[in-house]
């Protein structure tokens, strides 16, 4: 399957303080979903923007189904369903009325998935946009980017301002879109839901991409918070030994350790003795990004 989204050297830079994006590389195959992240300010919504041809590149090239972003962008346009990082419409127009507006723009007839989607994300398509919440008028972007069916969708955060409900509810469509052979861009800085749908992820710091790699190696390298409560206090110090083992700390009957492992062996240790309680957690986005920034010599 040929590659839907190509990117060579894209840079960006946005003035003279400005820092925008520097040599980014991307491919992302047709009907993979690909998960775009980064923490605030890494450059996920210029790398979009440049990516659609919104912006003018400082250097580099961007491909869509193999046409220049740049020079055929009503070609490209009309291939990509976009939602972009402020959908935020001051507007006297309802969600009806807009999802009308573009689907006489794209020549589409049938409303009826822009209905469907509706009535999924609890979407208040009869209110008009101005007093619509954030999160009301980010279901009807999401609408607005999703109901013609394109090849290719490319969202710039799609799920902030949802509730968690309807969150979910995305990530379904999500991978209803990829089950029929199209593809999916989307950023994010929510692990969660990019591990849930995503096969590849890229990861952006400070303008430039650091890491793509398939999903379950990022989460599967992360380490775990662990917290074992026992009966009654315990010596550290086995623990301490195990393999993959580190800042352990001991405070009466719980001790608590990152682990850099798999579980067993420290599940075997604790079967010694009684275990009263068990936490196991995944480390926040911030502490796997921080993994990174370590890795690259903390620049
Ligand atoms: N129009 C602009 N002029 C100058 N600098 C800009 C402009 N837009 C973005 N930047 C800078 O470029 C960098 C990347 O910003 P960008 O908005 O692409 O990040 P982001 O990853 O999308 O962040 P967020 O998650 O906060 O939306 C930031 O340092 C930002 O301050």
């Amino acid at each position: 399957m040929g590659a839907v989204i190509s990117t060579e050297g894209l840079t960006k830079v946005y003035g003279r303080k400005g820092r925008g994006i520097k040599d980014v590389d991307l491919e992302v195959d047709e009907g993979e979903v690909f998960g775009f992240l980064g923490p605030n300010g890494a450059g996920k919504t210029t790398t979009i923007r440049t990516l659609l041809g919104f912006m003018r590149p400082t250097a580099g090239r961007a491909e869509i189904f193999g046409l220049d972003t740049r020079k055929r962008s009503v070609e490209v346009r009309a291939r990509v369903g976009n939602l972009p990082g402020e959908f935020a419409l001051e507007d006297r127009t309802t969600g009806d009325g807009l999802l009308r507006f573009f689907a006489r723009l794209r020549g589409v007839g049938d409303l009826g998935y822009a209905h469907e989607l509706a009535e999924r994300f609890g979407a208040d398509l009869h209110r008009p946009m101005r007093r619509l919440s954030r999160g009301n008028k980010q279901k009807i972007g999401l609408i607005q980017a999703m109901f013609h069916r394109p090849p290719l969708l490319i969202l710039d955060e799609p799920t902030g301002g949802l509730d968690p409900l309807v969150q979910e509810e995305f990530l379904d469509v999500v991978e209803e879109t990829k089950a029929e052979g199209r593809t999916v861009f989307f950023s994010s800085h929510v692990l969660s839901e990019v591990e849930r749908v995503c096969d590849r992820v890229g990861i952006i710091r400070e303008g430039e991409l650091v890491t793509v790699e398939p999903t379950h190696e990022i989460v599967d390298k992360a380490f775990r918070h662990v917290t074992l409560t026992f009966d009654e206090p315990v010596d550290g110090g086995p623990f301490a030994a195990l393999p993959g083992v580190e800042d352990l700390r001991a405070a009466g009957p719980r001790l608590s350790f990152t682990l850099h492992s798999e579980p067993d062996g420290m599940i075997k240790q604790a079967s010694k003795h009684r275990l009263v309680g068990l936490e196991y957690e995944r480390p926040s986005l911030e502490e796997i990004f921080l993994t990174y920034y370590g890795q690259e010599g903390g620049k």
